[in-house]
């Protein structure tokens, strides 16, 4: 199994400051890396950074095999999202979202199955605007990890989510590692850090 995350001699500025510096990472297929750290250390810069959205000032990265890209289809096929600002068509059903990204991806989903396994299966036909926050954020962490990835990139995907939510979560990572994927999560979640092979602590870097 290959390598599914990796930096060299990392490094982003916010400002005057430097974020982090001379950071290396290595995520291999079927591992997970957990970023720690307090608020504002960098955590959502390195997964924006791992997504290609956002170009680091030092280093070089490379994400299933590609320098990150987020306009490039190829490189979004390999790898599933979940971020902050990740959103839901307001106006379509978890059914229905599940049935676009099929299409999107052509699999043959077992839709009642996977909205059971997120504890959906109640509210299935209500639109996602009508939704709690657990609830869309168990049909986004749905929406990323339903499909096929070899990265997985996920920001504080614990966010709103009740206790059994957690637990779900864990368990999502958790099979994601063992379908060969390679996983980075920010948390502030201890138990995810138990189904992470690496930690890496942002607080004190600066
Ligand atoms: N677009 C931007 N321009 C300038 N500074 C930014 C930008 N985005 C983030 N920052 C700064 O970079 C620092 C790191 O932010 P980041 O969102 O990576 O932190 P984080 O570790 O994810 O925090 P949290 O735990 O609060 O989610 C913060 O001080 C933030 O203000």
């Amino acid at each position: 199994m290959g390598m599914g995350v990796t930096a060299r001699n990392f490094g982003v500025r916010a400002g005057d400051v430097w974020l982090f510096r001379e950071l290396d990472l290595d995520v291999p297929a079927g591992e997970c890396l957990a970023l720690v750290g307090e608020n504002g250390s960098g955590k959502s810069t390195i997964l924006r950074c791992l997504y290609g959205m956002q170009v680091p000032l030092e280093g070089t990265l490379s994400v299933a095999d590609r320098q990150p890209d987020e306009l490039d289809v190829e490189f979004r096929r390999d790898v599933a999202v979940l971020f902050d600002d990740s959103d839901l068509f307001v106006e379509l059903t978890p059914v229905q979202h599940l049935e676009l990204l099929a299409g999107t991806f052509g699999l043959d989903l077992d839709i009642g199955e996977l909205l059971r396994d997120a504890g959906l299966d109640e509210r299935s036909d209500v639109t996602a605007g009508s939704l709690s926050a657990g609830q869309r954020r168990r049909l986004m962490l749905l929406g990323a990890t339903a499909r096929p990835f070899r990265v997985l990139l996920l920001d504080e995907p614990e966010r709103a989510l009740d206790a059994g939510g957690k637990q779900w979560l864990t368990e999502v990572v958790g099979r994601a590692k063992d379908a060969g994927a390679a996983v980075v999560v920010a948390t502030h979640h201890p138990p995810l850090l138990e189904v992470a092979e690496s930690v890496v602590d942002l607080s004190g870097q600066l």
